[in-house]
């Protein structure tokens, strides 16, 4: 039997960071979505007991480094499984770009996996076992649109956006979610986006009160280290986009646009300064 599962790309309409805790990790507010770019994960049985990863992208690592391989791995130890899988991973999503592909990828192969073994897991162990993998793996077990705290792994279901239309483009720089953090100094950050403020423009469904409330404070981070970052906001927002903002630790950013006919022009603008540009939709 082969079992086919996507794996959405996230993007953060809005991410704030309290203060620097003691385990490392940052304590976060964050409003997360999914957008319609997606990896694919085919996975079916293998008759020898061993978890073997495929990819026709040249650039991720296909061992035990992957996280959709340490998702397998992570099943098998917990769940005591002793057969072995095939996962061949399509993949889509800009790597280490913001948009939590590897996370996603995880997710997927957690959710496939439970099927395919018949293990029966609820979504909630799964958000429990993916919480071990990384900070955005819960969410992406989870999906829609969420209010996550903690170092990012305790959701809360909200609505979703009102529908749009989500142009990402991803500058050709990789960017470290460690290093970004390791660099922020969450202490002395004098501006906070309003978690309360983005919540209720979602509520009533404004679309101009969600992109009025966008904000992500690692930009003070990432924007100040690779200029061309912010460079693709200036350009984003001189070609038309309602909302700009960069996603999570970076490089990739966003834009949201209600109207159709402004896409063309945005997307085409954006080709002139950078290769990865994508017009998707947000998945509600
Ligand atoms: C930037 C975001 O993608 C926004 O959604 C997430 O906050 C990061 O999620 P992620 O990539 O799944 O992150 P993890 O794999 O858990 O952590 C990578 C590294 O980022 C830092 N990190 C991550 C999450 C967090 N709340 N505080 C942190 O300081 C830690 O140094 C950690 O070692
Ligand atoms: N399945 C995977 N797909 C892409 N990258 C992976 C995968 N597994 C491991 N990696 C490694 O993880 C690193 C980060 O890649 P990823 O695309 O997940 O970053 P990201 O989009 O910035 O994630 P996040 O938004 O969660 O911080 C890359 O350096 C890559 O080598």
């Amino acid at each position: 039997m082969k079992i086919y599962e996507k794996a959405p790309a996230k993007i953060n309409l809005l991410l704030d960071v309290i203060r620097k805790r003691e385990d490392g990790y940052h304590e976060v507010e964050m409003i997360m979505t999914m957008v319609d770019l997606a990896d694919r994960l085919e996975m079916y049985e293998l008759p020898r007991d061993q978890i073997v990863l495929s990819s026709h992208a040249g650039y991720i690592p296909l061992d035990e480094k992957n996280l959709a391989f340490q998702a397998a791995r992570l099943l098998k130890e917990r769940c005591g499984v002793s057969r072995g899988v095939y996962i061949h991973l399509d993949k889509h999503i800009p790597v280490a770009a913001g948009l939590a592909g590897g996370s996603s990828d995880a997710a997927a192969a957690l959710r496939g996996l439970n099927r395919l073994w018949n293990l029966g897991l609820s979504v909630r162990e799964l958000e429990e076992l993916g919480a071990e993998l990384g900070s955005d793996v819960p969410f992406c077990i989870r999906g829609g649109t969420a209010l996550a705290t903690g170092r990012g792994e305790k959701l809360e279901t909200i609505s979703s956006p009102p529908q749009c239309w989500v142009v990402l483009a991803k500058p050709p720089i990789n960017v470290s979610t460690a290093d970004v953090y390791g660099k922020l100094r969450a202490n002395e950050l004098k501006e906070h986006p309003s978690v309360p403020a983005m919540l209720d423009a979602i509520e009533r469904q404004s679309f101009a009160d969600v992109c009025a409330n966008l904000g992500n404070v690692l930009e003070s981070v990432t924007l100040g280290r690779y200029p061309e970052v912010r460079q693709i906001k200036d350009v984003m927002t001189k070609l038309g986009a309602d909302g700009v903002l960069m996603s999570g630790s970076g490089p990739t950013v966003f834009g949201l646009v209600s109207k159709e006919s402004k896409v063309a022009r945005l997307y085409n603008g954006l080709r002139g300064f950078c290769k990865e540009v994508y017009a998707v939709r947000l998945l509600t």
